[in-house]
């Protein structure tokens, strides 16, 4: 502090300032006169360089593409920075297309997040700018934007960030993303097809089935096989490459309707994140429509042939006339007053007609072309009829894993009681029922179908008895729905043993259109 006498009159300051700015000139002009060029300007940068304040963090500046191709990390670090907003930021955008499950969160620009990771503290800056493009022959100047990300941390964890924070960034952005990521379930459109111009081809909307393996009625072994058959297969990239195999996988599902083959599907494709591709074969009338719809099917995905055994004649290779006789069926089955989408009539029809689509050749094609031309591909072939399947098929490596799907258990019912009725505990009815179920052949679609009927728990497992007890009723036997005749358990088990006897001793014959007059979609 200054006493009011000690404070220096502003002319004493500037005649001081004066004479100090004429000593450093005066000292400047000396050594300039003395000192040669070249060793004054390494005595200067020598000077700054032990002088300076050095820092003790590193920034590394992360943009959002490399004017050929989007950088991933950048790309990475926006979703994983999402997640990681505080309370102390002011400045997001949002965003949500239609496609989307949620509402997107960006940082703006200057905003800045604080991350740790490993006991280390991150600082990120999200960094947006203008800049001016100008080219020689523009006439104009066109504004490009850049975007990028500043990550400043200590020094000396350098090492650390390269080997393990940004693979750890790119590993939780990518579930983060499998978790936002809106699956689509692709089906045929057929309406330009076959001389309305242009060619079959997929379209897609959006898969909102909910069926997951929580909800899923299976005996729990069945399912955490089924699961950690999943897991294996999408780890397994580098497993895949090593040994020479292309990277996919065949399940076959089979077992009675209403077991929930279709509902596996969907479970496993909400398991995966993966899109599901439904190929109608009944649709498909030539080997380069089939070829050209493989080839375009993505990565991630489920292709999914519902009950094969049905939807695939496998006749000869026929003459060029009944391909044509074929080709003309299909045009007047599509005039109007005829029921284009009825599927016994299209598979009759097929099966009369169609020439140039064989199962053997729809087999060869997806263990050859289609499965080295893309990553993680599942195939499901589902079928109520195992037996009557083409030998090809359940040949060794062909589909991976069978899976059957059975009639309802003890386990199964309690896990759809619990989901329908909310019923977490015992019930006065459980013991009833479960002995019921052991001894009858009921599906799980019937069970969840007799749950539905009242939102009063008492009252909708009594229909469940009802029905249970009616099916015993019903000669103590069981509705082989397969068949759709009646039987009893007895002769269900010699005709299940009969079959298998005749298709092991016999090749299977060639199933040409069972007629199901209700059909289950996905
Ligand atoms: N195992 C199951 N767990 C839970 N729900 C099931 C199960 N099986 C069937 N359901 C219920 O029954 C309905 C029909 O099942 P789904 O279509 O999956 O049977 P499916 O085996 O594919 O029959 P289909 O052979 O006729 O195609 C489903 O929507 C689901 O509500
Ligand atoms: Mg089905």
């Amino acid at each position: 502090m200054f006493s009011t006498k000690e404070i220096p009159s502003a002319s004493s300051l500037f005649a001081t300032y004066a004479s100090m700015t004429a000593s450093v000139m005066l000292v400047r002009t000396v050594v300039n006169d003395l000192v040669p060029s070249p060793l004054r300007v390494y005595a200067h940068s020598a000077f700054r360089h032990f002088f300076k304040i050095r820092s003790s963090d590193l920034t590394l500046i992360i943009e959002d593409n490399n004017n050929i191709s989007r950088n991933q990390i950048y790309d990475a670090a926006e979703v994983y920075l999402s997640t990681k907003i505080s309370p102390n930021t002011e400045r997001l955008r949002i965003c949500k297309t239609p496609k989307e499950k949620k509402i997107t969160i960006r940082l703006e620009k200057g905003e800045k997040i604080i991350d740790s990771f490993q006991g280390i503290t991150f600082k990120w800056r999200f960094i947006h700018s203008e800049a001016e493009k100008n080219h020689p022959h523009d006439m104009y100047p066109s504004r490009s934007e850049k975007r990028s990300f500043e990550l400043s941390f200590p020094k000396k964890h350098k090492d650390l960030v390269f080997d393990s924070y940004v693979p750890f960034i790119l590993e939780e952005a990518k579930v983060i993303k499998d978790e936002q990521r809106v699956l689509r379930m692709f089906t045929l459109n057929t309406s330009h097809c076959y001389g309305g111009g242009g060619g079959i081809r997929w379209d897609s909307i959006n898969l909102e089935h909910p069926s997951t393996f929580e909800t899923l009625a299976m005996e729990p072994d069945l399912k955490n096989v089924v699961m950690e058959d999943l897991n294996r297969f999408v780890r397994r990239k580098d497993f895949y490459k090593r040994v020479g195999r292309a990277w996919k996988r065949g399940y076959l599902l089979y077992g009675p309707p209403g077991t929930g083959k279709s509902s596996l599907v969907a479970a496993m494709a909400n398991y995966l994140k993966f899109d599901i591709y439904d190929l109608q074969l009944a649709n498909i009338m030539r080997d380069s429509d089939l070829r050209r719809l493989l080839l375009s099917t993505g990565n991630r995905s489920i292709l999914v042939i519902e009950d094969i055994d049905c939807s695939v004649d496998l006749p000869d290779r026929r003459s060029g006339d009944e391909l044509q006789r074929f080709d003309d069926h299909f045009q007047q089955s599509k005039a109007p007053g005829t029921r284009s989408g009825d599927k016994a009539e299209s598979s009759g029809a097929k099966g009369q007609f169609n020439a140039q689509l064989t199962l053997s050749g729809l087999l060869n094609f997806i263990d050859g072309l289609w499965s080295s031309c893309g990553d993680e591909r599942i195939i499901i072939f589902t079928t109520n009829h195992k037996e009557r399947l083409d030998p090809a098929l359940l040949r060794p490596g062909r589909m991976d894993m069978h899976i059957h799907m059975s009639y309802c258990t003890p386990h199964g019912f309690k896990l759809l009681a619990a989901n329908y009725l909310g019923i977490s505990g015992e019930h006065s009815l459980y013991g009833e029922i479960e002995s019921l179920i052991e001894t009858t052949e009921v599906t799980p679609a019937q069970v969840a179908g007799e749950l539905m009927k009242s939102e009063d728990a008492d009252v909708a497992l009594g229909e469940l008895v009802n029905l249970l007890k009616r099916k015993k009723l019903e000669g103590d036997g069981v509705v082989d729905e397969a068949a759709g005749t009646t039987t009893t358990n007895q002769e269900v088990g010699i005709k299940k043993l009969a079959k298998r006897q005749k298709t092991e001793n016999t090749k299977p014959r060639k199933y040409n259109g069972r007629k199901r007059t209700t059909r289950k979609k996905l």
